[in-house]
């Protein structure tokens, strides 16, 4: 600026000579002025960017004396203020080209950064190729609407110049003519190009949200106790939305920026080469700032998503357990602790809207500082007859939607790094191999039911190394025997059922079934022939009889009526107004803890499974109901595990095993080990007071 100003108060001093020596003493003083703010360790880049700000102009001016005709000798630099302004913005654009775009360091940095980028999206795109022929027509339609789009400004300017009548009628209605068929043609494939595109975009989240559902199905019970249920909800509803619509839109907007940018700018070079070099500039100076926010922005991004998962976990919660929450009248504690989590979110998003704020500010600033530079050259062309009103208007009525178009491929340009992350979230679900072992194929028609337990060590993934559930457990359960496990709190009886379940797997030895491990049955013979009922019942929100056939394909309503007689139920739910189809509430929240465990025993029981587990099934069920569900268990020659806590479930076992601290302490009958008067002996009161 100060260069500038220079030169035009003196421009005649010194002519090319007098330019390279400003252009070197500015370079100098430049020079020291960046060591004493740097402690005299100026950066290579600022260094280079401060040579081509001084030296740039000199190498113009000397190119200028080159090139110009013997006849017009060189008169020294020009006194347009645009070119004043256009030498530091065309030294900063080289600059960034060549810092951005081919130095070397930050150009391989980039490229990796981008292999990773385009990997992802080249394995979004695949999850496209179902809607191959819809892309292609909504692709199509957007490139005509797009040609369409860019003749509208070029032929209002043809009718602005045409207004002053000088031109013939007939070639007036002509350009009115073209001007309603590019808008109408405009009009009509760009409706088509978004409907097509929605479409598409629903099918592919329906696709991908399927896809994400059936592998989080598959994975290992770990999982879940490691990733919440509110995160994967967000996972799986928000993240799935935002990754499908933010790469097809932005394809979508991509390809209509871009199209119409080339289009468009091939018109306005045709208009005016200099007006178009101005708003070109525009570009990469909003490119910096962009780039900076989408740093900034990045992080926060994620951060509200995880604030996002972390809400809708601690609502869902405390909505799930309000009769939990209401009886400890912890509503106030409740609230806290999700307005604390909202005060979370909100601090994020201010801070985001600040860097937002701040970011709109400077765009708008280069914005204003490149429109004034317009204006001024504008009034040049006019002047000097390079250029008509009619194609000024016209190269105006470009120039916006131009630099929206840039905008846009910006834009979407962040968008879509700044969504690179939950894409990656998401794809690292839809990659990940459950941590199980493969079910094997084993079915026989006939099943013992005879279980071995032969030196099972097992710790739970998510709890520390050292703390081990079950300890070299070896026992037994045998056919048409009651075994019950017993033992104090914490001792591992849940365990060896959840191992039973194949929930998880041992770390050391294994668990038989008829002589074979349990992973080498066919997974869904195995749960129906081992079936599981625990004291607090899962239940779906559906019908009674959705709840008993649940997971059996071609269950009759006979066999679901037959179950509920077994557990003396069929009278309560014929007493009801929709009898087997009556809806049981969110969790089976309508019918009472006995009625549930009712229903879930009719649900094992359907399946006529040889074994059978009972995790305290029976707690709820009034003497009678238990004494009917116990006889009908126990008949068929099945094989029966019960986790029990009450003294008359254990008597009626034919043989107690008593584990303490992961470990099979004692075993044998309830009078054998009474008799032993060891450790069962000692706790029996301990185990038993609060039940019996
Ligand atoms: N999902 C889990 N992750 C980590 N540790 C667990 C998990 N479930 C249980 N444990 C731990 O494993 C040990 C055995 O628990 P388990 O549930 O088998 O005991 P239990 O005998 O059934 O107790 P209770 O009679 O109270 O139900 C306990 O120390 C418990 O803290």
């Amino acid at each position: 600026g100060w260069a500038g100003l220079v030169l035009l108060e003196c421009p005649s001093c010194g002519r090319l000579a007098g330019v390279w020596a400003f252009g070197a003493v500015k370079w100098a003083i430049l020079h020291v002025f960046t060591s004493i703010l740097t402690d005299g360790k100026p950066q290579a880049v600022l260094g280079r960017m401060v040579a081509l700000l001084c030296l740039l102009s000199p190498v113009f001016e000397s190119r200028h004396l080159l090139m110009a005709s013997p006849v017009e000798a060189y008169m020294g630099p020009s006194l347009d203020l645009s070119m004043l302004l256009l030498g530091p913005m065309s030294a900063s654009l080289a600059c960034l080209v060549w810092e951005k775009g081919l130095c070397g360091d930050g150009k391989i940095r980039k490229d990796t950064n981008k292999l990773n980028a385009g990997q992802l999206l080249m394995r979004m795109v695949k999850y496209f190729k179902p809607d191959t022929i819809h892309l292609i027509a909504a692709f199509s339609f957007l490139i005509l609407g797009v040609i369409c789009d860019t003749f509208i400004p070029l032929y209002q300017g043809n009718v602005i110049d045409m207004l002053r009548g000088q031109v013939f009628q007939i070639s007036f209605c002509h350009a009115v003519g073209q001007l309603a068929l590019v808008s109408l043609g405009s009009a009509l494939f760009s409706g088509m190009r978004g409907g097509i595109f929605m479409c598409t975009l629903a099918r592919l989240n329906k696709r991908l949200k399927h896809l994400l559902f059936h592998t989080l199905m598959q994975q290992e019970v770990n999982f879940f106790d490691e990733i919440k249920p509110g995160a994967l909800s967000s996972r799986l509803h928000s993240d799935v939305d935002r990754m499908g619509r933010t790469v097809a839109l932005n394809a979508n907007a991509l390809v209509r920026s871009t199209v119409k940018t080339c289009l468009m700018l091939t018109v306005m070079l045709g208009l005016s080469w200099e007006l178009t070099v101005l708003t070109c500039i525009e570009i990469p100076l909003l490119a910096i700032v962009q780039n900076k926010y989408i740093t900034l922005s990045k992080e926060l991004k994620d951060q509200i998503q995880d604030c996002h998962a972390q809400n809708k976990d601690l609502a869902s919660q405390t909505i799930g357990g309000i009769r939990a929450v209401r009886s400890f009248k912890a509503e106030e504690d409740e609230l806290r602790r999700y307005n604390e989590a909202l005060e979370q979110m909100c601090a994020v998003k201010r801070r985001s809207g600040i860097y937002s704020a701040t970011f709109g500010f400077i765009r708008r600033l280069v914005t204003l500082g490149i429109k004034i530079l317009m204006l001024l050259q504008a009034r040049n062309l006019i002047s000097s007859g390079r250029l008509t009103i009619g194609s000024l208007v016209s190269f105006f009525l470009y120039q916006k939607p131009m630099s929206n178009n840039l905008k846009e491929i910006l834009y979407c340009y962040g968008e879509t790094v700044s969504t690179m992350g939950v894409i990656s979230k998401v794809f690292s679900y839809l990659d990940r191999t459950p941590q199980c072992k493969k079910a094997g194929e084993l079915a026989p028609e006939k099943l013992q039911g005879r279980i071995v337990f032969q030196n099972v060590t097992f710790a739970y993934p998510s709890a520390p190394p050292d703390k081990v559930a079950l300890k070299s457990v070896s026992m037994e359960l045998q056919p048409g025997r009651m075994t019950a496990l017993v033992g104090p709190s914490g001792g591992g009886k849940t365990s060896c059922v959840k191992l039973l379940k194949r929930l998880y797997e041992p770390q050391e030895g294994q668990i038989l079934l008829d002589g074979e491990p349990l992973h080498h049955y066919k997974h869904k013979y195995l749960h129906q022939k081992l079936a599981v009922v625990s004291q607090n019942p899962v239940l779906f929100s559906g019908s009674l009889r959705y709840n008993i056939e649940y997971g059996l394909e071609d269950c009759s309503i006979e066999r679901v009526k037959e179950a509920a007689q077994k557990t003396n139920t069929s009278d309560f739910i014929s007493g009801l107004e929709n009898g087997y189809d009556t809806d049981v509430g969110e969790c089976g929240g309508k019918l009472s803890d006995g009625q549930k465990q009712s229903i879930a025993i009719a649900r094992a029981l359907v399946r006529d499974p040889q074994v059978i587990i009972l995790d305290e099934a029976t707690s709820k069920l009034d003497v009678e109901a238990q004494h009917a569900v116990l006889q009908e268990i126990l008949s068929c020659g099945r094989t029966v595990l019960v986790v029990a806590h009450q003294l008359k479930t254990v008597e009626k076992a034919d043989h107690i095993i008593f584990v303490e601290k992961g470990a099979v302490v004692e075993e044998g009958t309830h009078q054998e080990l009474m008799a032993k008067r060891g450790r069962y002996h000692r706790l029996k009161e301990e185990l038993f007071s609060q039940h019996s």
